[in-house]
């Protein structure tokens, strides 16, 4: 059985205000796999996730979404993504069901109500999140971290053949957290594809079978998540509202990352 390559980048660079941000990436992404992108503040994790998708304008390189160049890939439907940070929805008038129900507009048959399926869907993925009796709250009442929770049931809703996430559990607490990682393994046990972004991995480590690690917009590490990754008292509350604040999980990419490192930038 051949395995379908989801995304694909070569030798893909973007600069963003005249700054390299990205050098030379190559990626692969298979169906199936639960890759995580780690590294330090900065290192180009979010511009990476956001370039894959179209998002960000690339000046060399190229990217393939399901085997299709990026510029005439049309099946959006296939693809959730949760963005980083969750003021998306902050002062929208929208209710948690109606924003999650929205994850489900590109898999339904427009001016029918949602079926079954589609309830189904939606019920499973506010459910995962743990906001299940808050379906009829507007969203601008529920915290950030709540705010963050609505839109990954956005994302799982819609039932993605590809999911990106960038930073999905910052902000979010630990039970939450665990609740979407279980979602996220239903996601995977139907065949589903994951990219996520992370500090660390907490309850996601189990799920995650390969990490990418970013060092300074270069891909430095490829392979197996090691444990420096997947401890769980690397767990803290960073604030994200401040990308100056100290981030310990970029303390310990060098310790992954420095052996393969010289290696890894020969290669190209
Ligand atoms: N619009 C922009 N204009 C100029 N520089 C930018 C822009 N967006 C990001 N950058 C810079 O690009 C680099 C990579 O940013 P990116 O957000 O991809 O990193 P990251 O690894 O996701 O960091 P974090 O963990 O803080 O989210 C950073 O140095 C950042 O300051």
């Amino acid at each position: 059985m051949s395995t379908q390559t989801l995304v694909s980048t070569r030798d893909v660079a973007v600069a963003l205000g005249g700054r390299p941000v990205l050098r030379g990436i190559d990626l692969d992404v298979h169906a199936g796999e639960v890759v995580a992108v780690l590294g330090a503040n900065g290192s180009g994790k979010s511009t990476l996730v956001r370039t894959l998708l179209g998002l960000v304008p690339t000046v060399r390189g190229e990217v393939r979404l399901f085997d299709t160049p990026l510029d005439r890939f049309r099946s959006w439907e296939r693809i959730g993504f949760v963005p980083q940070r969750a003021n998306a929805t902050s002062g929208v008038p929208a209710t948690v069901g109606e924003v999650v129900a929205a994850g489900r507009l590109s898999r339904r048959t427009p001016f029918v109500p949602m079926r079954r399926r589609d309830k189904d869907a939606v019920a499973a993925a506010v459910e995962a999140v743990g906001l299940a009796g808050r379906l009829g709250d507007g969203v601008s009442t529920l915290s950030g971290g709540q705010q963050q929770r609505v839109l990954i049931a956005r994302a799982l809703a819609g039932e993605p053949d590809l999911l990106v996430l960038d930073e999905p559990t910052a902000g979010v607490d630990v039970e939450s957290q665990e609740a979407f990682a279980a979602a996220l393994g239903t996601l995977v046990d139907r065949g589903a594809t994951i990219v996520l972004v992370a500090h660390e991995l907490g309850p996601l480590a189990g799920l995650v079978g390969r990490a990418v690690v970013m060092r300074d917009g270069r891909l430095v590490y490829d392979g197996p998540p090691l444990a420096a990754f997947t401890e769980a008292d690397h767990v803290h509350h960073h604030d994200h509202n401040h990308p100056a604040s100290p981030v310990r999980t970029g303390d310990h990419v060098p310790s992954v990352a420095a052996p393969l490192d010289p290696p890894a930038r020969e290669a190209r």
